[in-house]
């Protein structure tokens, strides 16, 4: 082999970053295969995200270099668009795509930009030749002309692919996917990964982060792991098995969550009758105590809008509700709290946190009453709850008065799952629980829902994932164009059944 050929497509070198006394990142070196998927793996708060900042240039490095195609770079005093010139390329869970534009035209964006001509008109034949090559070199099924949103969720991820890339010789530069799977159907998530994966095969360097770890073992060649900032190992993860990554990742074993058995037999709590709200209905629920009850279906088939009709986000245009026997309007979220409802929302930036509060005033919002005593607020108290609250949600922070934006994205949801749960709701509402959440807290978020539900509540879970819910759940409910559609019972529940089902293929099964 010739030098070029054995050179790493990437070393880092020495990057370290601190925020105020918290080593966010410790001196991690490694160098990156060419051609190969690299998995960037760690638990929440290990480090993953302020190393891509720093690679991309927008979060500043301490210390640091990197070696790339030939250069060394200083990490201090990199910048977006140094990054872009070495070669580095992002792909973030929110991708800049523009479902509304035309293939060519999201092609055309943030890059050289559209071919144009004598008094800068857009050429648009040459804009739509140059993006169907593009497509056909990244093997993207989709027409130049067709709108972008009416791709697959997975090929508008591969059209983003294909814009970081574009500028690129083949094989040339890292792509780096920022868990780009979040949110898509299994289904999608199986093509997008064989789109990466046949990048690699091409040449392609790749890092990818994420959490989910039967992506690992499908596609990555190699893993970087990262323990609290500090580089712990680097292995092959074919040559292992689940449970050894899981430890390798957490530092220690993680018990399998299974559903503790509502029982069909066991009073009624929750009754849903007709209920339309928005493009969600008519629909009928019946939750007995101790259920744990999944909501699968295809991105806009109406999981989420569902569970916001419940929580009186969405008003409800027709339907009844009942709770323990009890007629109940939910016409406002403040309603559905006093009820005994419970929700932890798909769109925590937006619709949950309040980034710039400590994370003590994050998690007691939904029990700010416990807190007035006599004309007095208990911060003592209050601080002292939060601190438990850290333990028993495995929340990694230096102190419950950091800012919530400072903690990473995992330990960010776990602070709104506690939120709610320490209200002892009657009906829990999950909308994608385990979001961006590590392995080690994702089963002791399944374990704390199990056990919120014992006491003869019962929780109604949304996701994308249909693992996550065939795990969970006593049962899985499917929607399609906002109607359940299909049940699937504890004893028949797989992965593979709920995805067929949310699909349309085979049986309809209404229960
Ligand atoms: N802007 C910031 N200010 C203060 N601390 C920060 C900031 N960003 C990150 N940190 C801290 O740096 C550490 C590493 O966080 P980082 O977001 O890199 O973790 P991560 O591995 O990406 O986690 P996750 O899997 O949850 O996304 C955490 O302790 C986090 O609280």
């Amino acid at each position: 082999m010739t030098d070029e050929a054995q050179r790493p497509a990437l070393a880092v070198r020495g990057v370290s970053k601190a925020f105020g006394t918290n080593l966010a990142v410790a001196d991690v070196t490694f160098d990156l295969a060419a051609g190969q998927v690299h998995a960037l793996l760690g638990g929440n708060g290990s480090g993953k995200s302020t190393l891509i900042k720093m690679l991309a240039g927008v979060e500043q490095a301490d210390a640091g270099t990197i070696d790339i195609a030939g250069s060394t770079l200083s990490l201090p005093d990199m910048t977006p668009a140094k990054a872009a010139a070495a070669g580095l390329s992002f792909v973030h869970q929110q991708r800049s795509t523009f479902p509304e534009l035309t293939v060519a035209e999201n092609l055309a964006i943030g890059g050289p930009g559209f071919p144009r001509g004598a008094g800068g008109r857009i050429k648009w034949s040459r804009a739509r030749r140059e993006a169907g090559e593009i497509l056909e070199r990244f093997g993207i099924e989709a027409h130049p002309d067709q709108l972008l949103g009416e791709l697959g969720q997975a090929r508008q991820t591969m059209v983003a692919i294909a814009r970081a890339l574009r500028t690129q010789g083949e094989g040339e530069g890292i792509l780096i996917l920022d868990e780009p799977t979040v949110s898509l159907p299994h289904t999608e998530v199986a093509l997008l990964l064989a789109a990466v994966r046949r990048q690699a095969e091409r040449g392609q360097t790749v890092i990818l982060v994420t959490h989910r770890l039967e992506e690992v073992f499908a596609v990555a060649d190699n893993a970087i792991l990262l323990r609290n900032g500090r580089l712990v190992d680097e292995v092959a993860p074919r040559s292992l098995t689940r449970n050894d990554l899981v430890e390798l990742i957490i530092g220690r074993a993680v018990e399998e969550v299974a559903p503790t058995g509502g029982a069909a037999d066991a009073p009624v709590v929750l009754e849903v009758e007709g209920l339309t709200a928005g493009p969600v209905g008519p629909v009928d629920l019946t939750l007995h105590a101790g259920e744990v009850v999944g909501i699968a279906g295809l991105v806009g088939s109406g999981r989420s809008s569902l569970l916001k009709s419940l929580f009186g986000f969405l008003p409800a245009e027709a339907g009844a509700i009942r709770l323990d026997g009890r007629s109940v309007k939910l016409d406002s979220p403040r309603r559905a709290m006093r009820a005994g409802f419970a929700f932890v929302p798909e769109n925590r930036a937006e619709d949950a946190a309040f980034p710039e509060l400590s994370l003590t005033e994050n998690m007691s919002v939904s029990v700010l009453a416990r807190y007035f005593k006599g004309g007095r607020f208990l911060v003592r108290r209050e601080r002292r709850d939060a601190d438990a609250l850290l333990e028993t949600y495995l929340i990694k922070a230096q102190s419950v008065s950091d800012a919530l934006n400072s903690l990473s994205g995992g330990n960010q949801q776990k602070a709104i799952v506690a939120r709610w749960l320490r209200r002892d709701p009657k009906v829990v509402l999950l909308d994608e629980p385990t979001q961006g959440v590590d392995v080690g807290a994702r089963a002791e978020i399944y374990g704390l829902v199990q056990r919120a539900v014992q006491a003869g509540s019962v929780a109604l879970v949304a996701s994308s994932d249909s693992e996550e819910l065939a795990a969970i759940c006593d049962r899985v409910l499917v929607l399609r164009r906002g109607r359940i559609v299909g049940e699937i019972p504890r004893d028949q529940l797989t992965s593979n059944r709920i995805e067929r089902l949310a699909h349309g293929d085979g049986e309809e099964e209404v229960a």
